[in-house]
């Protein structure tokens, strides 16, 4: 978004846009939708919304001040820091209390649910650090989005993990969600040194991975909880599988671009359908 000339952008929007805001509202409502599904009382899909929100927040705004040299370097337009909207130092300061906020929430919902967001946290923090840069940076992915599931069911009471189907479906969609996202800035990233999986692997088996992940996943889902599919559970799996597929044909066909990442986000969001449709199986 630019601001008309003139015009100085204010902090808590330029704040906002360095949130990654796309992703950090998709995990928290898919957090929130797996809470009503699993039954969670109103008060504690609240806290829990709050609480995966403001973890979103300090993940994303922490990997742009990190990256600030790195989006000055490639002039993105799009990063609010590099563009001179907000200081580093304030996004430090914002990311910070971020985090606090977001454990102390989750503290709230019990210790085991804290502990395990903690984990979360730490390793998305872990990425924006420097395990992007690797060939390991797919693990903090697998990591936080396989313990997703695990977040909702810890908030409740009693506290219980996510069945083990669930922990394979949020890795699978956390491979997917990274494969995908980084194939639009290969190029830049290449410019500047950062050579995570994807860059190692090319756009084009990145992709076919990915498409790869996300039939895993929706295979765990529909096979995992053991009692015989509903006709909605068929469905959405019968469209993920489409999805997948055609991601996979348009791949191997030409240069995967972030129309990829676009279908993999369609695909993620029928995953969680998916995931919500299980209701009470999602905890072990
Ligand atoms: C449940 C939970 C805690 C999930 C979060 C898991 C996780 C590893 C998040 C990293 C998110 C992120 C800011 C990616 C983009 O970074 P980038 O630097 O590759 O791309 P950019 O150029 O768009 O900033």
């Amino acid at each position: 978004m630019s601001t008309a000339p003139g015009r100085q952008p204010s902090v808590i929007g330029a704040l906002w846009r360095s949130t990654h805001p796309g992703p950090s509202v998709v995990v928290t409502t898919v957090a929130v939708v797996l809470g009503l599904a699993t039954g969670l009382e109103p008060w504690r899909i609240v806290v829990l919304g709050l609480a995966i929100l403001a973890g979103q927040l300090s993940v994303g705004i922490s990997n742009d001040a990190i990256d600030a040299p790195r989006d000055i370097a490639n002039a993105r337009r799009d990063k609010p820091i590099a563009r001179g909207d907000v200081s580093v130092r304030v996004a430090w300061a914002a990311a910070s209390v971020c985090l606090v906020v977001g454990l102390a929430l989750s503290l709230v919902l019990g210790w085991r649910m804290a502990l395990a967001h903690l984990v979360a946290l730490a390793s998305a923090w872990a990425y924006n650090a420097g395990l992007k840069k690797t060939a390991l940076s797919v693990v903090p992915f697998v990591v936080s989005f396989g313990l997703l599931p695990s977040l909702v069911t810890l908030s409740a009471q009693p506290p219980a993990l996510a069945a083990g189907w669930a922990w394979v479906a949020g890795a699978a969609l956390g491979v997917a969600i990274h494969l995908t996202n980084v194939l639009p800035d290969l190029e830049d990233d290449a410019r500047t040194g950062v050579r995570g999986l994807p860059h190692r692997l090319g756009g084009r088996i990145s992709a076919v991975l990915a498409a790869s992940a996300l039939a895993i996943g929706a295979v765990a889902v529909l096979i995992g909880p053991g009692a015989a599919p509903s006709a909605l559970a068929i469905t959405v799996f019968a469209a993920i599988v489409l999805i997948a597929v055609t991601g996979l044909v348009l791949a191997l066909a030409r240069p995967p671009g972030r129309w990829v990442f676009r279908l993999v986000m369609l695909a993620a969001l029928l995953l969680c359908v998916q995931l919500a449709a299980t209701g009470q199986a999602l905890a072990a």
